[in-house]
């Protein structure tokens, strides 16, 4: 018997998608199929019936920020674990998800508002400058198809900064305006302005630009192609089932 005989083959790890004839699901199902160690398992879309993905070990969700939340629900009532790009998740969401594992401690979800490699070092660069720099503000460039605005990355990011900039005893970044068109100034997340760009010919990208006395520091991330999040979603489809309960960004699964 050769070496090759004697080796058991790995489990084929099932998945299922949600979302699967998206702009991104249609790229999840390529990537799913051309993984020799995953199988395509179910895609559903609006108005299949979702039952074809009992027999999952993963789903992964890139839907919508309206039905993300009942579709997380049921795969964990199911026992199934999830990998979930969809954007919309709210501290109270996440809270409303760690409270449906507890009742399945042996399932995993995996949270990450940008499964690109490039913007969660962008979004760990930014929040490593954020202490250093008086001021700071987010640009987000997206497809004109994107339905929230802010971006779920942006959101994310923002978060981190404010998080950062507490720690460090800053205040508010300085701003004299007292004049303002609604919305001149951007979106208000914590304390750090976003602004948002919808144009044709874009896909995903993001800049945070710091502000200190005579320096700026411009940190900036593209996607140009929505492959670009396939690493990072099959890196948390293979880690998640090894990681019960709620895993919030790729953080974790890159270090
Ligand atoms: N985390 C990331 O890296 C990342 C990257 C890109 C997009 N996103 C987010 O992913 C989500 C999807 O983006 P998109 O560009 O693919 O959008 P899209 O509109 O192209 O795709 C969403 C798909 O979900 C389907 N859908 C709606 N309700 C459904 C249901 N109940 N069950 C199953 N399918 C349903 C729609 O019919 C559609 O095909 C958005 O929230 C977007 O912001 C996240
Ligand atoms: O195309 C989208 O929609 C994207 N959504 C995510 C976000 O809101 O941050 C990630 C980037 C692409």
């Amino acid at each position: 018997m050769t070496d090759e005989q004697e080796k058991t083959p790995a489990e084929l790890v099932r998945v299922g998608v949600f979302g699967a004839r998206g702009r991104m699901g249609i790229e999840v199902c390529k990537a799913v199929d051309a993984a020799d160690d995953l199988e395509l398992a179910a895609s559903i879309d609006q108005g299949d019936n979702r039952s074809a993905v009992s027999g999952a070990h993963v789903v992964v969700d890139f839907t919508t920020p309206d039905v993300v939340m009942d579709n997380l629900q049921w795969c964990i009532e199911q026992g199934i674990s999830a990998v979930v790009g969809t954007t919309g998740f709210t501290e109270q969401r996440l809270a409303q998800v760690r409270g449906w594992l507890a009742d399945k401690p042996e399932v995993g979800v995996v949270i990450a508002p940008n499964f690109g490699i490039g913007a969660v070092l962008m979004m760990q660069f930014a929040a490593r400058a954020a202490r250093h720099f008086e001021s700071v503000e987010i640009i987000e460039q997206h497809h004109p198809r994107k339905l929230d605005a802010p971006s779920g990355t942006a959101t994310h990011t923002a978060r981190q900064i404010a998080q950062a900039r507490a720690e460090a005893g800053l205040g508010p970044s300085p701003d004299a305006t007292k004049d303002e068109v609604p919305g001149a100034r951007g979106a208000d997340i914590d304390g750090v302005r976003v602004h948002a760009v919808r144009a044709t010919g874009l896909v995903a990208h993001q800049e945070v630009l710091f502000g200190g006395t005579g320096e700026t520091l411009t940190i900036r991330h593209d996607s140009y192609d929505r492959v670009s999040f396939m690493p990072g979603v099959l890196l948390a489809v293979r880690a998640v089932r090894n990681r019960p309960g709620l895993t919030v960004g790729l953080d974790a699964l890159l270090d």
